[in-house]
């Protein structure tokens, strides 16, 4: 049990952190500490379900409807959730611009806003599809540096600026609104992890040093895309499926929570592997999860906390960035588990032998 009789709160902790700088300004510590706020007010609307009016993708409310840069229709808590991200950091003075899933270009910081030297890359409502049936969602964040000239010339930041890849992270992390609100963040010294205490209306530190293990016997993937997925993604679901009987010799769990907050989440407290891989599904979408703002702040957590990300071909913190709303494949975990999948990615299909078909025998749907 992790948790101790005199617990840190998040602010003890980022100052006990930034100690370890001596010439840190404690710019990213005040960042970090609006992005927190920013989540305790979602986690207070997402609590007041449909009593908050702004719950369901149908009713007549005041925000929501339409359709955002990905072609999907944004839920009310979608945009209340980034209005919130916006108006908490963009009078801090730390950020030289702010991107999110919800926005089609770059937020400029208003004029006469002070400016700082950091970027803010988010998804503000993770998982929004679990709103309406009361399920766990989340939100995610990724923190760069900004370019020099950008911090520099004042100007506002645009899309080419937001294209670093993973590994130059500052800091990344997400905040979980289940059965208790967590926050669960790197910066770079591993990950640790808060539960707001709602008496106190504070994150204290709960998971100070969370590991995931190696090996793990759960894996999770949208089963209902199997028909697209390509031969090396098969391949591992159907050795998971065929249990100790198939080439792992050992039986396997499955998970969906349909929210990859939630799934990290549960990753990142007892090991697992998650996969939205790159399908055939549709070909102009080479995955379905988005790189600045899903894909590297998670990877960036799993590598901090001995875990691995990629996009089963490479490490996902070293793909360089073409689009500020890039989808791409993603793998993460157990380290163990994410390093097979790389390994089938690598090895010629014929060479699988005996070839393990996904619907005969070992279907996912018949015994
Ligand atoms: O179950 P599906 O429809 O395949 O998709 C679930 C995935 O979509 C997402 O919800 C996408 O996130 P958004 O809700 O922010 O669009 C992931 O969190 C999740 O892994
Ligand atoms: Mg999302
Ligand atoms: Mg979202």
């Amino acid at each position: 049990m992790p948790f101790s009789h005199h617990p840190t709160t998040l602010t003890q902790y980022l100052i006990e952190q930034r100690r370890r700088f001596p010439g840190a300004s404690g710019e990213l510590n005040t960042l970090l500490l609006d992005v927190a706020l920013a989540c305790k007010a979602i986690a207070r609307t997402v609590a007041f379900g449909v009593l908050g009016r702004c719950t369901g993708g149908t009713d007549p409310t005041p925000v929501g409807g339409q359709v955002n840069v990905q072609g999907e229709v944004q839920k009310p808590l979608d945009v209340l959730s980034n209005r919130v991200f916006l108006q908490r950091n963009a009078g801090s003075g730390t950020l030289a611009g702010m991107a999110s899933e919800e926005m089609d270009a770059p937020y400029a910081i208003p004029a006469g806003q002070p400016r700082g030297k950091y970027l803010l890359v988010f998804d503000p409502l993770d998982g929004s599809s679990n709103i309406d049936v009361n399920v766990s969602v989340g939100s995610i964040f990724s923190v760069l540096r900004a370019p020099q000239d950008l911090v520099d010339s004042g100007r506002d930041a645009t899309e080419a600026d937001f294209l670093q890849p993973g590994c130059t992270q500052v800091a990344a992390g997400y905040a979980l609104y289940g059965p208790t609100t967590q926050l669960v963040l790197s910066v770079g010294q591993g990950v640790a992890g808060f539960t707001l205490d709602p008496n106190l209306g504070e994150f204290m530190l709960t998971h100070p040093d969370i590991r995931v293990p190696r090996q793990t016997q759960e894996f999770a993937i949208n089963a209902s895309n199997a028909r697209f997925w390509e031969p090396p993604v098969k391949r591992y679901v159907d050795e998971c499926l065929a249990g100790r009987s198939g080439p792992r010799d050992k039986d396997f769990n499955m998970r969906w929570i349909a929210s990859m907050v939630a799934e990290a989440h549960r990753i990142l407290m007892r090991g697992g592997v998650f996969l939205y891989p790159r399908d055939t599904k549709d070909l102009a979408k080479p995955g379905r999860l988005r790189l600045l703002y899903e894909a590297n702040p998670v990877g960036f957590l799993m590598e901090q906390a001995g875990g691995r990300a990629s996009t089963g071909r490479e490490p996902m913190l070293a793909v360089p960035p073409t689009q500020l709303h890039q989808r791409i494949g993603l793998v993460f975990g157990s380290a163990d588990e994410v390093e097979r999948i790389e390994r089938y990615h690598r090895e010629p299909a014929q060479d699988r032998e005996p070839p393990v078909p996904l619907f005969r025998e070992r279907s996912l749907f018949r015994d």
